[in-house]
């Protein structure tokens, strides 16, 4: 055991109320809204591919030029009433709002900063507008938080002088400011996801964030606190010099999900994902053809994938400059809904099951044992292979939604075969599975001598 002043906090999975909450909302979406959707990845005429949230750094922006773009931020289409509606449709459980992007443009009239929409012609504190209206619909409401903030004077990338080092401190004070403002003025947030923590500054300052875990804990019992946040007292991130998560559920599965049969440490700790419809874009970008689009069908596999291997997922959405929404992403939203209205039993309040992954598909376990089966892909055997754990057997298997049995054929010890919906659903579907701890199983079964 290394010794450690700045290292984990938790023993284990936390389990108490707040934590429970975060964990059985499974789905969440990300609204990444801020100056950089006025350009939409156009800067000067020229379109650039990577990520539109970037674009000051692709276009090689300075930085009084590019907050300039805040005489621009006017939209006129915001209703946070609708934009609820809209997560409320999805059955997102909640809402993770970028309140200050690496811009540093501030969604909330912050007093520490002048980039901020109370000093735009829109004026209105739209953050406040949208924890109110995600709340009015029974949505929790977490924040995505910037540390590394390209607006401000005093940042650093690194410390290399007493200068860098007096000017940082300057910076961590600044952001202490604005956490606790952030907390203060919208106290039924329930989380802080901090991005932007990579820099060698942070890394040799990992006293501060542990500070800022504790802080806002203090001031909000129960908010749980992304791992990204966190650097221990050698600078390691994520998880301490003893191997330890610090925060309260990893976040590094961005863009990218765990190996369902490589990767099953992860069932071990609390997760959460995140991903982008294109292959990169969390700003909104004009333009969507420059990468690949996933379907609705691609985004729920990546739900059920997560929550399979007991992980929440949050899908991203860039809202316009005007405030409203790309037609892609309201249909995005409408078809996740339908699916989740009629399949959401398997998602919500579930969990990794333990059984070795099919090809069919994904399992999930329910918070009363049942065993989910959620099938992507429906073998030409017609028949579903399940391998259940030892001493572990399927007694019964139905259709979520028609109720309509499902055939269950022992075929050697452990296995199983189930049978295919008589009419195809034609999409993905859910089959729900009574399991049984079998007394030993019967002697019929031998294994070969090889
Ligand atoms: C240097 O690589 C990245 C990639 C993405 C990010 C940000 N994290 C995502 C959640 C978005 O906010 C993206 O801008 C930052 C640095």
């Amino acid at each position: 055991e290394i010794p450690l002043k700045y290292g984990a906090t938790n023993d284990g999975k936390r389990q108490d109320p707040a934590m429970q909450k975060f964990r059985d909302n499974r789905l969440g979406a990300f609204i990444h809204w801020g100056l950089y959707a006025i350009p939409g990845g156009e800067w000067n005429g020229k379109v650039y591919g990577g990520a539109a949230e970037w674009l000051k750094s692709w276009a090689k922006v300075p930085a009084d030029e590019w907050l300039k773009l805040m005489d621009q931020w006017n939209p006129t289409k915001f209703d946070a009433k609708k934009w609820a509606k809209m997560a409320k449709e999805m059955g997102a459980k909640y809402v993770k709002i970028t309140t200050k992007h690496h811009e540093g443009f501030c969604l909330w009239p912050s007093k520490y900063s002048k980039y901020t929409v109370a000093n735009t012609p829109y004026k209105k504190d739209v953050l406040g507008e949208m924890v109110k209206a995600y709340n009015d619909e029974g949505i929790d409401v977490h924040f995505y938080f910037s540390v590394m903030d390209w607006s401000h004077p005093d940042y650093r990338y690194s410390i290399k002088s007493e200068e860098d080092s007096i000017a940082f401190s300057r910076f961590l004070e600044f952001t202490d400011n604005q956490l606790k403002e952030l907390a203060t003025r919208y106290p039924t947030v329930k989380d802080f996801w901090f991005d932007g923590t990579w820099d060698a500054s942070i890394k040799k300052n990992g006293w501060w964030t542990a500070h800022a875990e504790q802080m806002l804990k203090e001031m909000l019992p129960g908010v749980t606190i992304n791992s990204r946040l966190r650097a221990d007292d050698n600078g390691k991130r994520h998880f301490d010099s003893n191997g330890r998560l610090m925060g309260d559920y990893e976040s590094g599965y961005e863009r990218r999900l765990p190996d369902p049969v490589k990767d099953l440490k992860v069932t071990q700790w609390d997760w959460e994902a995140c991903m982008t419809i294109p292959e990169n874009q969390w700003g909104y970008h004009k333009d969507w053809s420059l990468s690949y689009v996933k379907t609705p069908i691609e985004v729920i596999d990546r739900i059920v994938h997560a929550v399979s291997m007991g992980g929440n997922m949050v899908v991203n959405f860039g809202p316009q400059a005007d405030g409203d929404f790309r037609p892609e992403e309201k249909a995005l939203a409408t078809a996740i809904g339908k699916w989740m209205h009629r399949y959401g039993e398997a998602v919500y309040a579930c969990d990794y099951a333990g059984f070795d992954k099919q090809d069919w598909g994904y399992y999930t376990r329910g918070k009363n044992g049942e065993v989910y089966m959620i099938v992507f892909n429906q073998p030409y055997s017609e028949r579903l292979v399940v391998k259940t754990p030892k001493g572990i057997s399927v007694e019964k298997a139905a259709l979520l939604g028609t109720g309509e049995e499902m055939n269950v054929v022992e075929t050697a010890r452990n296995e199983y075969n189930i049978s295919i919906p008589e009419k195809s659903p034609d999409e993905p579907y859910v089959i729900r599975l009574k399991v049984r701890a079998a007394k030993g199983t019967k002697g019929i079964y031998r294994d070969a001598l090889t």
